[in-house]
């Protein structure tokens, strides 16, 4: 069996769970891995000098954790997703797509953390204007809930920090504008992924 690393990357609200999540409903034996889930502890996350937690960092994130569930993945995708319970799957009219395993990594910092960004086949990267952005957010509730002001205190700034440095080190990204709606998203993303996978059989 082959494997494909998919990278769902991008601003905060920008729609890249929602696209990871429309594209494992759509390809058989994927399986999505977020970064979002391995944020560590309130209590460790460092403070800045307005009082702002430094979330929008990758020393807020368990990178360490998050690496070792991708290399079990890589190591050995049928068993990695049979100790989660999870049955190889064939259509009944046998597709390319289900010769392949494909991981899709998800987050917005994915392509930051130079080890991860290494093992992507493919990079999105998705983006949403300052003013969408923060209506997005400010209708969204993280745990903590973000404070008063953390939108243009930490989390904008941050962002345009984060992708100034990913930028100078990382090359191929296809960006996507995140204010197409879902399905026109998807398709364009689930068209390329489907011929990535055909790449990887023809490269027999
Ligand atoms: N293409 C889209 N068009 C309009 N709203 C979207 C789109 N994609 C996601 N959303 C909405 O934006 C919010 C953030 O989406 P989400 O996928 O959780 O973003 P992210 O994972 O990048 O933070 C959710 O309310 C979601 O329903
Ligand atoms: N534990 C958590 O999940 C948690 C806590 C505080 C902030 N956040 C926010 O999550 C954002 C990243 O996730 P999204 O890209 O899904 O918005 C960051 O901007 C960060 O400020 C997450």
């Amino acid at each position: 069996m082959k494997s494909l690393i998919i990278g769902i990357g991008g601003i905060t609200n920008g729609g890249k769970s929602t696209l990871a999540k429309s594209l494992h409903e759509h390809i058989p034996n994927s399986y999505i891995v977020a970064q979002d889930t391995f944020f560590k502890d309130d209590s460790v996350v460092a403070v800045d000098s307005n009082g702002f937690k430094q979330y929008d960092v990758l020393d807020a994130l368990h990178m360490d954790r998050m690496m070792s569930e991708v290399r079990a993945w890589q190591k050995d995708p049928a068993s990695f997703l049979a100790s989660r319970g999870l049955k190889p799957q064939f259509s009944r009219i046998p597709k390319a797509e289900d010769k392949v395993y494909v991981l899709i990594i998800e987050g917005f910092l994915i392509f930051n953390y130079r080890p991860l960004n290494e093992l992507m086949d493919k990079r999105y990267f998705l983006v949403i204007p300052y003013e969408l952005c923060k209506k997005r957010r400010c209708s969204r509730v993280y745990t903590p809930p973000d404070p008063p002001g953390y939108f243009d205190g930490h989390v904008w700034p941050m962002f345009l920090k984060n992708r100034k440095e990913m930028e100078e080190t990382v090359t191929d990204l296809v960006y996507l504008d995140g204010m197409k709606c879902s399905e026109d998203l998807f398709s364009a993303v689930y068209e390329e992924v489907l011929l990535e996978i055909q790449k990887q059989l023809d490269a027999d």
